[in-house]
């Protein structure tokens, strides 16, 4: 896969690229009904968030059900999973990032006003998460769906709509997010990268 320098640079200098058209149409409509599929299977299960050292649950921070992927060889997810390792080779030469393995998470948030509060994925020396990149996969969207992510970069934030095949890349460390709340249901794939030094 190529990365263009813009992008790199914005890596660099903001923390973060969004590339709108990742895979083209029809790949990303075959992601969608794939996820969608996964989604209704019921399989999903409400987001945990951390709260000190405890696991819990609380929708009015995290709204979203999640399952984990694993890659699926010849499927439209598996192509999704194949794109995500070739980006993160991508961004290992030319970023020298050196980024290892990525676990790759569905997110459902099922509208009625579900959001993800303001934070940050991972935090310098508590995790090795270095590398966010979140995939989306709602045609259709309006903006009366809401659900935009909010990038809180250093001018005013910049809000993201999360429409069919748009492709958001932050340094998890850095870049503190947010998903606005969302009216409809909102698919995205995000995979998250570790550096090499991890196993
Ligand atoms: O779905 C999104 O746009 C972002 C979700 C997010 O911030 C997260 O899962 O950590
Ligand atoms: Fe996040």
């Amino acid at each position: 896969m190529d990365l263009r320098d813009e992008e790199i640079e914005a890596l660099g200098t903001q923390g973060f690229f969004v590339r709108t058209a990742f895979l083209g149409e029809e790949q990303a409509r075959a992601i969608h009904a794939q996820a969608q599929a996964r989604a209704a299977s019921g399989g999903l299960r409400p987001a945990a968030i951390r709260r000190g050292a405890d696991r819990s649950e609380d929708t009015a921070v995290r709204g979203d059900f999640i399952t984990w992927l694993s890659p699926e060889p010849g499927s439209a997810l598996g192509g999704l999973w194949e794109a995500f390792a070739a980006l993160g080779e991508a961004l290992s030469r030319a970023a020298y990032l050196g980024l290892g393995r990525f676990d790759v998470q569905l997110a459902h948030y099922p509208g009625g006003g579900a959001r993800y509060v303001r934070h940050r994925d991972a935090f310098p020396g508590q995790s090795n998460r270095r590398l966010t990149a979140i995939y989306y996969a709602n045609p259709d969207w309006r903006p009366a769906h809401g659900g935009q992510l909010r990038l809180y970069r250093e001018e005013a934030p910049l809000d993201v709509p999360p429409t069919l095949d748009t492709l958001v890349v932050f340094l998890s460390e850095r870049l503190e997010h947010e998903v606005m709340p969302t009216h409809a249901p909102r698919l995205a794939l995000t995979a998250w990268y570790y550096g090499r030094d991890v196993a």
